[in-house]
């Protein structure tokens, strides 16, 4: 497998191997072992999966409290992934990354606690599968607006996006407190 880095610290994108054949494909889509040899020594406690069709937005979320650790991967289907730093006191606060997943370069992205999170659907329909090194705590959920033009992501499908009304309420990063982000852990 190989390890590629970003430009936000340790958000990092895994390339698995893939043993293809004449039925398909096989690749091992976790390995403790193989990826705290990589660097990746978390602990997850949770998996995620969701499905969403074309044009659906699901973002920018982050925990507070609670921030999630999130092993990421698409596997149906084709995703711009963002991550957003909103981290109080972190040199990279306020840049953002985004990287396409799919289930054909089964590229799987690391987002370590503190960062927000959110993607866009450019597939028919897409499966977001995930492991979080943190439970689901829904008191303790924040967000930042997708389309905050402070943050100034490049959105594949801006003008078709499909949101929650959840995910349209939240504000702009600056709008936010100290107190409302998570911190900057070294
Ligand atoms: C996240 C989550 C949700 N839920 C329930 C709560 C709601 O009844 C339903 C949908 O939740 P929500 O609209 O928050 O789902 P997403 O918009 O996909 O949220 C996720 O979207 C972005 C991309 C993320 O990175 C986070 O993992 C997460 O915030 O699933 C659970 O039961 N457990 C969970 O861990």
């Amino acid at each position: 497998m190989k390890v590629l880095n970003t430009p936000l610290p340790g958000v990092i994108i895994i390339e698995p191997r893939l043993f293809g054949d004449k039925r398909g494909f096989f690749l091992e889509s976790y390995s403790a072992t193989r990826y705290r040899e990589a660097g990746l020594d978390v602990e997850f406690v949770q998996d995620n999966h969701s499905r969403s069709s074309h044009h659906v937005l699901r973002g920018l979320h982050f925990q507070l409290r609670h921030p999630q650790g999130k092993l990421v991967r698409v596997s149906r289907g084709s995703v711009f992934d963002v991550v957003a730093d909103v981290r109080t006191g972190s040199p990279t606060f306020g840049q953002w990354f985004g990287v396409e997943l799919n289930d054909d370069n089964a590229r799987q992205l690391y987002i370590p606690p503190g960062y927000a999170h959110g993607f866009q659907v450019l597939s028919d329909v897409a499966d977001f599968e995930y492991k979080c090194t943190d439970y689901y705590h829904p008191e303790d959920e924040g967000g930042v607006a997708w389309n905050d033009p402070g943050l100034g992501i490049e959105w594949p499908c801006p003008e078709q996006a499909i949101v929650s009304d959840k995910d349209q309420r939240w504000g702009p990063l600056q709008a936010l407190t100290d107190e409302q982000l998570p911190p900057y852990l070294l």
